[in-house]
């Protein structure tokens, strides 16, 4: 069958193949493209048309598909649809005729001259069943539809396939849905094993379809099938993955065995019909079209359904999004193969390149600014690099670099594959990556796109300094936001999702990986700075002024002034506003400030983050208020009580319910780095675990290590038994892997 359809092929593209196909081909694809495809190839497989219990066509499936292809066409797309199932539908017909005669005919015909079900004789049969439902299907929306029956003469005819493209034009022109199908009638005889010379079948309709697509130029092709796409092996075996993005030019692992309950060709040949398609410049996507409804447009509006098959624009450098998983999770073991000291070597190194390369990243950080004119303030504060943020960079992965090693039973390991996605800041890029590195995890990242040249110079370094001890990929960064929904939907690909930015993204993230993957958020900093009667006015000044204006764009600036009543006639409220406008912050007041003062009207909302010199001014009348107040319009970030009075720091500190409470200290504090924590993920206003600001322990879990000398639980249990358990602390055994310096004890069961 395969080598026919080569055959074909072969002729086919020395008559057709044009100048442009080889450009069209070397396009790169994304999902997102698609909704610009004009002319769309439609292919249904026989399992799609057909029931499962074999009677009769699937008429709910088929009028869903009429349906979608209806409203594409009535929106200003030339569809085309391809269509099995003669075979299978007339197979069914003649099964029944049979059963009806079969009595008379055995009655009648000697055994050699009866007939098992010829499968030409059945499309003929089919064919005819099919396009009446398929007129009267299409008529409901007032649409006709032609039958096109090819043959490999069509497309290997001396005067080329211009004959039946002619008709296709002009099907299309005239605004008729053309359908079409091998024309089996013609077939050789099944049992004959065919003279190639003479071949004027073809293979199949998943050949069929790539041969149109090519020659009319189709900007999409669509297969239909019984299965949710491309699987890595049959999709009945547990361990199969659905392959979300082929590229021919990265071929994958994928093994195939079997075919639909009434297919021809197989997903192999599928495959090979789409790889051919895109070479001829038609992208495709393999999907399922026997669930749901709304498939095929899904597809054209660019979601992720099925498998796309598609050119990467010929890139060396761009893989699927599997394939970046795969190559960070090798990567990871890689590095968890390493010393600490070969680690820490890496961490050094791209330290050192931080510095040494100030000039370069900086250059590359600058063209990211000059094309973000229309960036808002915050955000634009946050892309901006400057010399002395890379040397601090540089000393937290020196501080990454420092361990210890402590032995532990429950040995903390590497949590595997962590994706995370960050806005602005491509400081986070040599952050994050230093944390991998430290943890023996594989790291794939996607920042925003203004940051797309500090990003790929800061990335450059972090191979560089990577490519001596593991492979490049274990630290990835990820070019697209349709990989990022793809990479987001791997289960068991990726163990954590971390978005680093605002709510927006982190609801977006958490959409995108609708439950298959943990996230772990990092959201808005709406963090609260509360002035206690009994603070005192010199300390409240410098906390107030560095918590606002150090830097007011990141999420660890005060955002909003709690001032306690007693304070509002005073001078040292007067004070605290004077010097807050004379730093440059516009001060809002809040609804009971307004109330009290002759002030201008109210800020519109409480807990806002505004990223800049701003600041809402709000009057409390006690701790309790101000705790309450926190605890309704804050994020849980990092809130702080200035106050000289232990009780109402206490009851603060207490009552607060975030991540981080301070006592008489800047809000400013709260960053991985001045925790000492070297570097950070991100700061997790979540209630798991991790909390606040998030360094080495984020990016790992844990693994339990049992060493038995044949124990068993009998021992310990039942009526039987020699053992008890004693539950004594043992010392800290081996970590394994990381170049990590945990120090908390760890209790182990010990058994006797
Ligand atoms: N790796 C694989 N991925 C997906 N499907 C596969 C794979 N290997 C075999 N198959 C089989 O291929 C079938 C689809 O191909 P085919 O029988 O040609 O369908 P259709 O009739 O829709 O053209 C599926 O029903 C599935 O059983
Ligand atoms: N011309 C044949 C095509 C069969 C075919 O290619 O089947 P499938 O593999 O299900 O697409 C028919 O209509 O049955």
């Amino acid at each position: 069958m395969w080598r026919r359809l080569v055959q074909i092929r072969r002729k086919f593209s020395t008559k057709l193949v044009v100048d442009d196909v080889v450009s069209r081909a070397k396009r790169p694809m994304r999902r997102a493209q698609l909704s610009s495809a004009n002319r769309i190839i439609v292919k249904l497989g026989s399992a799609v048309i057909t029931r499962e219990d074999e009677c009769g066509l699937a008429l709910g499936r088929l009028a869903s598909i009429v349906e979608q292809v209806s409203w594409l066409h009535n929106n200003g797309k030339e569809v085309v649809l391809v269509t099995s199932g003669a075979v299978a539908f007339g197979k069914q017909r003649m099964k029944h005729e049979k059963l009806l005669s079969q009595s008379m005919r055995s009655a009648l015909l000697p055994n050699s001259e009866r007939r098992d079900l010829e499968p030409r004789a059945c499309a003929a049969a089919g064919q005819a069943g099919l396009m009446a439902l398929y007129e009267s299907m299409f008529a409901q929306y007032g649409i006709s539809c032609a039958q096109v029956l090819l043959t490999g003469y069509d497309f290997l005819a001396p005067e080329g396939p211009q004959n039946f493209l002619q008709t296709l034009d002009c099907l299309l022109g005239m605004k008729v849905v053309p359908i079409l199908n091998g024309n089996d009638v013609h077939s050789p005889p099944p049992q004959r094993n065919s003279d190639l010379q003479d071949v004027v079948s073809i293979p199949d309709n998943d050949c069929l379809s790539s041969l149109v697509a090519i020659s009319t130029r189709a900007d999409l092709l669509i297969f239909l099938s019984d299965v949710d796409g491309l699987f890595t092996g049959h999709p009945s075996d547990s361990k199969s993955r659905l392959i979300r993005t082929y590229y021919p030019e990265h071929p994958m692992q994928v093994s195939f065995w079997g075919k639909s309950r009434v297919g021809l060709g197989g997903m192999e040949n599928k495959l090979n019909s789409a790889v051919k398609a895109v070479e001829g410049g038609t992208p495709v996507v393999i999907a399922n079209g026997t669930k749901g409804e709304g498939t095929i447009l899904d597809i054209v509006r660019g979601r992720p359904v099925g498998t796309l098959v598609a050119s990467n624009g010929h890139s060396e450098l761009t893989v699927s999004a599997e394939q970046l998983a795969d190559q960070a999770r090798s990567g990871s073991r890689a590095l968890q193969g390493l010393s600490s000291e070969q680690r820490a070597s890496v961490l050094h190194h791209l330290a050192s390149l931080l510095v040494e390369r100030e000039e370069e990243i900086l250059a590359a950080n600058q063209r990211d600014l000059d094309s973000a004119s229309d960036l808002s303030g915050p955000l634009r504060a946050r892309l901006s690099l400057s010399p002395q943020r890379l040397a601090s960079l540089a000393d937290g992965l020196r501080q990454l670099a420092v361990g210890e090693g402590l032995e532990l039973v429950k040995r903390k390991v590497p949590l595997g594959v962590v994706l995370v996605v960050f806005e602005s800041r491509p400081d986070c890029l040599p952050q994050l990556a230093g944390l991998a590195i430290a943890t023996g995890n594989g790291l794939l990242l996607k920042g925003g796109s203004e940051a797309l040249h500090s990003n790929r110079c800061l990335h450059s370094l972090v191979q560089e300094a990577l490519q001596t001890v593991v492979p490049a990929g274990t630290v990835a960064l990820v070019d697209s936001r349709e990989e990022i929904s793809e990479l987001l939907t791997l289960e068991g690909k990726i163990d954590l999702a971390i978005p680093r930015g605002g709510q927006d993204l982190v609801r977006a993230v958490m959409e995108m990986s609708s439950g298959r993957l943990p996230v772990l958020g990092h959201t808005e900093g709406v963090c609260h700075v509360f002035l206690d009667q009994h603070a005192d006015l010199e300390k409240a000044l410098r906390i107030v002024l560095d918590s606002k204006c150090s830097y007011p764009a990141a999420c660890n600036a005060l955002e909003s002034l709690l001032v306690h009543s007693d304070l509002l006639d005073t001078p040292a409220f007067t004070a605290l506003t004077s010097s807050l406008k004379h730093n440059g912050v516009t001060v809002y007041p809040g609804p009971t400030l307004a109330t009290l003062l002759p002030v201008p009207s109210p800020v519109a909302t409480l807990g806002t983050e505004y990223g800049g010199l701003e600041v809402t001014v709000e009057v409390v009348r006690s701790v309790e208020e101000a705790v309450e107040h926190v605890n309704s319009y804050g994020s849980g970030h990092t809130d702080c009580i200035i106050t000289e009075d232990a009780e109402a720091a206490r009851q603060f500190l207490s009552g607060v319910d975030s991540a981080c409470v301070f006592h008489n200290a800047s809000t400013r504090f709260s960053d991985g780095y001045r925790f000492g924590l070297g570097a950070e993920v991100g700061i997790s206003t979540g209630r798991i675990h991790a909390r606040g600001p998030v360094g080495k322990e984020g990016l790992m879990t844990s693994q339990w290590v049992l060493q038995g000398q044949g124990h068993t639980v009998a021992d310990f249990e039942g009526p039987a038994s020699t053992h008890h358990y004693s539950h004594v602390s043992l010392k800290p055994s081996v970590d394994r892997g990381s170049a990590t310096n945990h120090r908390e004890p760890l209790e182990n069961t010990v058994m006797n």
